[in-house]
C-alpha cells in the first residue's frame, strides 16, 4: 500500500507539456496530485520530489489501463477530479496500417477514459453536490473533422460524446465537462512555415498556451452548476 493522498487530482499523461503544467499548478496550490506517465522524463523526478504520486502506465492495452486504476486505488480512497489529458496525435500515414492507427487512437482517447471513469467512479462519489469532476480533453476537430487525422478526430468525437453520457450518469455529485482546444502548444519539430500557417488559422493569431487551459480547469472545478458541456479554447478558429 502506497502513502495515502487526500482527495488528489488525477492527471493522465502528466509527464510533459499541458499535463505537466496542470500537475505543477495543482501542487503549487497545495492540491495533492496523482499523475500517470508513459515515458520517464526528468520532470517525473521533479514532480515526485514536489509530492506528486507518479505512476508509470501505458494505456495502449486495456490491461495497462486496468492496472493503473488499481494502482490509483492503492494511493487514495477518494479523488477530487480526473483529468483525461493523455493523448496521441497520430496522423494516417502510408507506412502504418490503418487498423493500427485507429486502434491506437481509440485505445488512448476512448478505452482509457471509459474504463478509468467506471473503475474510479466510487472514489469520485460520496463528497456532496458537485464535489468532484471529470474533464475530458478533446479537440476543436470534433466540430469539423480532420482530413489528415481521421482516426484521431473520430476518437476525440467519441470522447466528446462520453462527456454527456458520464454527465448524465454521475450528476449531481460529479460534474463532467470537456475542453476542446485548437492550437495551444506547438511541438518542438514544428518548423517556421508550419507555425505561421497554423497561427493564421485563428482570429487571434497566437498559440493559446498552457495558462488558458489551467485557468479553464480552475473555473470548471470551482463551478457547482456546469456539467455535460464542451468548452472551446480555439482563438476564434471557426470564424476564420
Ligand atoms: N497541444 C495542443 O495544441 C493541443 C492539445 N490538445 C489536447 O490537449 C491534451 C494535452 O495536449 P499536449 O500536452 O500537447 O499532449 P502531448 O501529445 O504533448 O502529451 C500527451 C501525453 O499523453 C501521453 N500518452 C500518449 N500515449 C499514451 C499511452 N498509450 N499511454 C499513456 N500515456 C500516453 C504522452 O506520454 P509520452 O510522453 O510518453 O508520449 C504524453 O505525456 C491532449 O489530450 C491533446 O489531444 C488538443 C488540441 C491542441
Ligand atoms: N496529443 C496531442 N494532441 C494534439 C496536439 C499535440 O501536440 N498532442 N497538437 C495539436 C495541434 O496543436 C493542432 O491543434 C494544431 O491545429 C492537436 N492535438
Amino acid at each position: 500500500m502506497g502513502h495515502m493522498l487526500s482527495r488528489p487530482v488525477l492527471i493522465t499523461g502528466g509527464g510533459r507539456r499541458i499535463g505537466l503544467a496542470l500537475a505543477h499548478h495543482f501542487l503549487t496550490q497545495q492540491q495533492p496530485v496523482i499523475l500517470s506517465y508513459r515515458t520517464h522524463y526528468p520532470a517525473i523526478d521533479v514532480m515526485r520530489r514536489a509530492g506528486a504520486v507518479c505512476i508509470q502506465a501505458d494505456f495502449a492495452h486495456d490491461e495497462g489501463i486496468n492496472a493503473f486504476a488499481e494502482a490509483v486505488k492503492s494511493h487514495c480512497t477518494s479523488l477530487r477530479a480526473i483529468i483525461h489529458n493523455a493523448s496521441g496525435w497520430q496522423a494516417e500515414s502510408p507506412s502504418t496500417p490503418l487498423s493500427q492507427v485507429l486502434n491506437a487512437m481509440l485505445q488512448i482517447h476512448v478505452h482509457a477514459p471509459y474504463l478509468l471513469n467506471h473503475a474510479l467512479e466510487g472514489l469520485l462519489r460520496g463528497h456532496g453536490h458537485a464535489a468532484s469532476d471529470i474533464i475530458h480533453f478533446t479537440d476543436y476537430v470534433v466540430e469539423r473533422g480532420s482530413d489528415k487525422h481521421i482516426a484521431y478526430a473520430a476518437s476525440k468525437a467519441a470522447l466528446d460524446n462520453m462527456t454527456r453520457s458520464f454527465a448524465r450518469k454521475l450528476a449531481p455529485e460529479v460534474k463532467v465537462n470537456a475542453i476542446a482546444p485548437a492550437l495551444v502548444l506547438f511541438n518542438e519539430d514544428d518548423d517556421a512555415e508550419y507555425r505561421q500557417k497554423a497561427l493564421n488559422k485563428s482570429l487571434m493569431k497566437i498559440a493559446g498556451g498552457e495558462k488558458e487551459i489551467i485557468d479553464l480547469v480552475d473555473y470548471l472545478l470551482g463551478s457547482s452548476y456546469v456539467t455535460g458541456r464542451s468548452f472551446a479554447v480555439d482563438g476564434g478558429r471557426p470564424l476564420v
